[in-house]
């Protein structure tokens, strides 16, 4: 496996790879790797031949008084996971290899991004983009792999990628969980052992608001009630939003009819958790 933080050197390994026939997967990540991530990797290698694996903390995406600086960085023991899943390189650049000049150039989509978390991280999903597009120019790959478990990142890359016409294809894996239900997170990291036991809770209402659905509930707000009430459990769990969302607007829904997104937010001690469930009513 090779390692590199050089845009040029990326670009002739990837360049010769492509001359060799082989298809390029990229799995775009900011490292502290884990179940999740693997999950991604292993998907990759099963696609294409060429598996690029990118670690890069993007400070472009982080606001104020966010964990830019304290986000997780085990440089070694991330190569180490990489080697033994078969990527063949890992692209792990410096902030100022990725942004040597004051970035005056940004990809935004609307309209998506204004939803769920967008609310409360501003110039987020302006950053993701951005970044996600200069490592698609700098590695060009035929496929790049993103979870579920960010359902609304995962959302707004496949339409930039539509509206923008990027030649590659968009494949999002389903979100890699702990036996307990706790979606795997980078984030998780930061919890207590108390509090990654009531970190559990909001698995558990998920599921709660998937049963009343597929018993025949329609009243989104009604679901949301419960959902909340189950997470409120926890008197710790601080939540951001509870929604019931179109999958592929992330519009809000009143009436459930067929698939629903449910996706929620909330701050538990110094992390800020993220999960979802797609749950499909069977009506139309
Ligand atoms: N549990 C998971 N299952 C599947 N994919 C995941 C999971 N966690 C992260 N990913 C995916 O891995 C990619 C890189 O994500 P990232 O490096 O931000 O990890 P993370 O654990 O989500 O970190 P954070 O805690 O900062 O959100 C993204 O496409 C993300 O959706
Ligand atoms: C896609 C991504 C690597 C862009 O920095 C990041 O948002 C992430 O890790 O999900
Ligand atoms: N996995 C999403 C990246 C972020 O929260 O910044």
């Amino acid at each position: 496996m090779q390692v590199t933080g050089k845009i040029d050197e990326i670009r002739q390994w990837t360049a010769q790879a492509r001359a060799e026939g082989k298809h390029i997967g990229l799995v775009p990540t900011m490292g502290a790797l884990h179940a999740g991530h693997v999950a991604l990797i292993e998907a990759a290698r099963r696609r294409c031949e060429f598996v690029v694996v990118s670690l890069f903390v993007n400070p472009t995406q982080f606001g104020p008084g966010e964990d830019f600086d304290n986000y997780p960085r085990p440089f070694k023991q991330d190569i180490a996971i990489c080697e033994r899943h078969g990527a063949a390189v890992v692209f792990a650049p410096s902030p100022s290899e990725m942004y040597p000049r004051e970035n005056l150039t940004w990809v935004s989509v609307s309209g998506i991004t204004e939803h769920l978390c967008g609310r409360s991280r501003p110039n987020h999903f302006r950053g993701v983009t951005t970044v996600c597009t200069k490592l698609f120019n700098i590695v060009g790959p035929d496929v790049a792999f993103f979870g579920q478990k960010d359902a609304q990142q995962a959302a707004v890359i496949r339409r930039m990628v539509a509206d923008l016409n990027m030649p590659l294809e968009i494949v999002v894996c389903p979100t890699v969980r702990q036996g307990d239900g706790l979606a795997v997170s980078s984030r998780n990291q930061y919890l207590s052992e108390r509090q990654r036991e009531d970190a559990t809770v909001i698995y558990r209402a998920l599921q709660e608001g998937r049963q009343m659905i597929e018993s025949g509930a329609t009243d989104a707000r009604q679901v949301r009630a419960r959902i909340e009430a189950v997470m409120g459990r926890v008197p710790a769990m601080q939540i951001e939003y509870v929604s019931l969302v179109d999958p592929e607007t992330l519009e809000d829904v009143e009436r459930i009819t067929g698939a629903v997104l449910i996706a929620v937010a909330a701050r538990l001690g110094p992390a800020r958790l993220i999960d979802n469930i797609m749950v499909d009513s069977g009506k139309t």
